[in-house]
């Protein structure tokens, strides 16, 4: 949970990446800013393609060779992340700012047995002899809720189960402690039953380790519980930025909107599911205006023509839209059941 007197522990400021591709430059992420708290869970939300993961993974300058930071600035502790040496980054990359992913294969090397891949991290950054490495692993594996750690810790990837797997590259990723955890759709192929526990586990772990997680999704549903800010992306762009329940409780953006309108309600007799039409804008080619204008219920000609700035709308919650007064009028008819 965010401590409200700290001093963030990250900042980004004014973000855009750009890649290099066969048929022109893609900018991936369009000026981008947020900042991260000690201890608080940050989401990142919006459908696949508005810049989730190339934002977070930007942090630590871990982009594809095709791609590069053309602007803006990135401030963990007192470093500027842009200006710091290979190796310096080497250091913080997996010890300081750890990550974990959709599927764990991509993290953990399939021959090596899981105990030596936590005690190869334990020894490069920690420098920890190899008796203590294990002792660490095989407590490591006990705390994220594998069975019989001492076994375990001597299977290779392929011989545990997807949750396991899961949880194993959540070991790997907190062997360092590190005070940042990157988690990219960690539980998204997982079944809703093995999901949730690996989000109970998480914020576990959250509070033991007391790190901040930077939570990428695409389910708005997920973070629900889970997070205490949410970024909201689209095209590149942070639309919508505030507290989880502030945006639950008053989305000030036709995309937020459209989003949670996305979600199953079980508690509602009748599913009401208003899937936003349309797909996400070719980054190669933005429309002019807002980009999310040509699959908004509310865009008229100044959206079309026009590019809206990012506005704090109420106390730390902030929207990119011409229109919110139109959004709220709608909100309130489907809420009357009027639409
Ligand atoms: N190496 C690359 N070369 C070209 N374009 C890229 C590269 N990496 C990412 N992109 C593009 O950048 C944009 C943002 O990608 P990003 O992966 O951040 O989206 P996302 O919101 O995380 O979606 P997803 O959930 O699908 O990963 C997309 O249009 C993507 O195709």
């Amino acid at each position: 949970m965010k401590d409200n007197n700290s001093e963030p522990i990250l900042r980004v400021d004014n973000l855009h990446v750009h890649f290099k591709t066969e048929d022109g430059i893609i900018k991936a992420v369009n000026g981008a800013s947020f900042e991260l708290y000690p201890g608080e869970t940050l989401a990142i939300v919006g459908e696949s393609g508005s810049g989730k993961t190339v934002t977070a993974l930007s942090t630590i300058r871990l982009l594809d060779e095709n791609g590069w930071i053309a602007e803006g600035e990135i401030q963990y502790k007192d470093m500027d992340v842009l200006s710091l040496s290979y190796n310096h980054l080497r250091k913080i990359r997996g010890k300081e700012i750890s990550m974990i992913f959709q599927e764990p294969m991509t993290a953990l090397n399939p021959v090596y047995t899981i105990g030596e891949q936590i005690m190869e991290s334990l020894e490069l950054h920690l420098n920890m002899s190899e008796k203590e490495g294990k002792k660490r692993a095989i407590d490591l594996l006990k705390k994220v809720g594998i069975p019989e750690p001492e076994r375990r810790i001597d299977q290779y990837p392929h011989e545990l189960s997807g949750g396991m797997r899961q949880r194993a590259m959540i070991a790997m990723a907190l062997a360092c402690n590190p005070s940042i955890l990157i988690a990219d759709e960690p539980t998204t192929a997982l079944d809703v039953t093995i999901q949730a526990q690996i989000l109970e586990l998480m914020k576990d772990l959250q509070n033991e380790f007391k790190m901040a997680i930077i939570f990428i999704t695409h389910d708005l549903g997920v973070i629900a519980e889970m997070a205490d800010r949410a970024l909201v992306m689209y095209g590149g762009e942070v639309v919508e930025s505030g507290e989880i329940k502030t945006i639950f409780k008053r989305p000030r953006h036709p995309y937020t909107w459209g989003l949670m309108n996305s979600i199953p309600r079980i508690d509602k007799d009748e599913e009401r599911l208003l899937s936003i039409p349309g797909v996400v804008p070719n980054p190669l080619n933005f429309p002019k205006g807002c980009k999310f204008s040509n699959r908004c219920f509310f865009a008229d000609q100044k959206c079309v023509d026009e590019d809206p700035n990012l506005e704090e709308i109420e106390d730390r919650h902030f929207s990119r839209c011409w229109h919110i007064d139109k959004l709220l009028e709608n909100m309130n008819k489907v809420k009357e059941g009027e639409v």
